[in-house]
């Protein structure tokens, strides 16, 4: 039979956005973009509002972790001397942001930056979010079946539910039981799985992971979550093992849950 046959024990699956659910070039080509050309602007519009404040200050706290790094951009603490010295910091703020994207940096005080800051342009309907034909019809199956759908993301749960929020397909938030961000811990890490199912209420063995990064699988894997990789067009190439070593897919539509024929 073609497609992969969900092990009985599954009743939760967990879903990658970047390269899963949406494709890269969404993130890339318009999230992204829209983050590095507006965030001067955003600063000095907010810089004084607490929301602001508090972003300003977890970006510091990031910039202190990050001094070791090469090419990491200090963000200096503020000295409360006039105009000259706000300018410079949101300089070093704007310099900072630019840096870590020039990285792909998945830290949690970059992303919940950008959550803030997509906002507007989501609720505005500048900007709306992209998934693969295959993933709305296919989540709906799935919880019409019974199944328990989360997302967990590097982007900020905020970010997240603007996406499927305010999407091409409308507002498809009901859809999902919950969000999961870097704030449980990063993707790359097992023990944020371990988490995540603690969470959830669930076993680890409980739940499937969908995502494009081998990394990110492997992680899962070693908390006993069960993990395919999803190949989509525009993803980063897999090498040879690592086509033999996972379940691959390259539609939501090929996943076979334990009831269908
Ligand atoms: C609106 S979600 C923003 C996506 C994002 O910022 C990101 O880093 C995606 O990472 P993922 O973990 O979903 O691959
Ligand atoms: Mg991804």
């Amino acid at each position: 039979m073609v497609g992969l046959s969900v092990p009985a024990e599954v009743t939760v699956i967990l879903l990658d956005i970047e390269g899963t659910t949406t494709p890269i070039a969404f993130v890339k080509d318009i999230l992204f973009p829209y983050i590095k050309e507006n965030v001067q602007e955003y600063l000095q519009t907010h810089w004084e509002e607490e929301e602001c404040r508090q972003d300003v200050s977890l970006l510091r706290k990031q910039a202190e972790e990050d001094a070791h790094l090469d090419g990491a951009v200090p963000i200096p603490a503020a000295s409360g001397n006039g105009v000259d010295d706000l300018q410079q910091m949101i300089q070093a703020v704007v310099d900072n942001v630019h840096w870590q994207m020039s990285l792909d940096r998945k830290t949690t005080a970059l992303k919940q930056l950008q959550g803030h800051m997509w906002r507007a342009a989501f609720i505005a309907g500048h900007v709306k979010g992209e998934f693969f034909a295959d993933v709305v019809p296919a989540v709906r199956k799935w919880k019409a079946a019974g199944m328990k759908v989360y997302i967990y993301s590097s982007g900020s749960i905020e970010a997240q539910k603007l996406l499927f929020g305010h999407s091409t397909e409308g507002d498809i938030l009901e859809l999902f039981d919950g969000h999961f961000d870097t704030k449980i811990g990063h993707k790359v890490e097992s023990e944020s799985y371990r988490k995540i199912a603690d969470s959830i209420g669930c076993s680890t063995s409980n739940i499937l992971f969908l995502t494009d990064v081998t990394l990110e699988a492997s992680a899962a894997e070693e908390a006993d979550v069960h993990v395919a990789v999803v190949v989509r067009p525009g993803n980063a190439g897999l090498t040879d093992d690592e086509k033999t070593y996972y379940r691959l897919i390259t539609s939501f539509s090929e996943l076979r849950l334990p009831s269908s024929t």
